[in-house]
């Protein structure tokens, strides 16, 4: 193995970038890891979400900060932004039972389960996150319904960006692990993050999150990565108007503020796809709105 760690990392990352990323992950992982404990800041930004993730090793939350402190303290910028925006919800010690506890919600609906958090996700949290996206938006993608690939459709004309691992930091993952927290639900049936945006006049038309298996292109797919069970929204800025997130068949037009999240349900009882909660992000008519969007899951991914 090389000694410098900037070779180290340079291989790590492209080795998690690559066409063949999962069957690469792990010497990519030994390789980043390696780069971080010869002192690489950046080398030691990504290490910390490792253990944050519990990528081949347990989950260890408190080894994540350090890493994080640590690469900020040897001059990463994306390490310090992320320790002051930690920081500011989790307190100086960055406490991970604060950093990850949900609050209060609020039942909107019944069945399906529609339920309201004001307040989820911190000021700073939410602008660090549209900072990360801004740059990396891409006209949004659906489900052809023929082949079950991913294509372009006038049905959602926003743009958006997938958080794959190389685009991670400890502050997506925090989100994604207070959700875990809300929802009881464990962050690795989770698909990868998705940001939205949606400028005047873009808007995600009526559409369900569940996958119909009657469609053909569907069932190989269920298959493989299971049904999507729960949607959880994180509203990131204020400043917009219209923009909502409607419910046709429940009569729900919910307007949330910067910070809230909306949870709900996309299958019933039995696990299969609940037409009412078909939904639509409406057209803003001024300003620009971001959502933090996660797609969960029914079960891991086949190998
Ligand atoms: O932007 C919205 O309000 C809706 C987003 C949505 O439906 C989704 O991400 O599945
Ligand atoms: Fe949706």
């Amino acid at each position: 193995m090389q000694n410098d760690p900037s070779v180290q990392l340079e291989q790590g990352l492209a080795l998690l970038g690559g066409e063949t990323a999962s069957a690469d992950g792990p010497k990519a992982i030994a390789l980043i890891d390696t780069a971080a404990a010869n002192g690489h800041p950046d080398a030691l930004v990504m290490s910390a979400l490792f253990e944050a993730m519990g990528a081949l090793r347990p989950q260890n939350w408190p080894a994540a900060m350090r890493k994080l402190r640590r690469a900020a303290e040897l001059g990463s910028e994306s390490a310090r932004g992320q320790v002051q925006v930690l920081e500011e919800r989790g307190s100086v010690d960055l406490s991970i039972d604060r950093l990850l506890a949900p609050p209060p919600k609020k039942q909107l609906h019944d069945s399906p389960r529609i339920v309201a958090y004001p307040g989820f996700a911190a000021e700073a949290e939410c602008a660090w996150i549209i900072g990360r996206a801004r740059d990396r938006l891409k006209p949004a993608k659906v489900f052809a319904t023929s082949t079950g690939d991913q294509t372009h459709n006038p049905a959602r004309d926003n743009k958006a960006i997938e958080f794959q691992l190389p685009d991670m930091d400890l502050v997506v993952e925090v989100l994604r692990a207070r959700i875990s927290a809300a929802t009881r639900l464990p962050v690795a049936i989770f698909e990868p993050t998705q940001i939205l945006h949606y400028s005047v006049g873009e808007q995600f038309r009526p559409h369900h999150d569940f996958l119909d298996p009657e469609i053909p292109g569907f069932a190989e797919h269920l298959k493989k990565f299971g049904q999507r069970i729960a949607t959880v929204l994180i509203y990131l800025n204020d400043g917009y108007e219209g923009g909502e997130t409607v419910f046709p068949k429940l009569g729900i037009n919910h307007r949330a503020a910067a910070g809230d999240a909306l949870f709900f349900t996309n299958v019933d009882r039995s696990g299969r796809g609940d037409p009412l909660t078909m939904h639509a992000g409406s057209p803003p008519t001024s300003g620009e709105k971001w959502v933090f969007s996660q797609w969960i899951r029914d079960r891991l991914p086949a190998q």
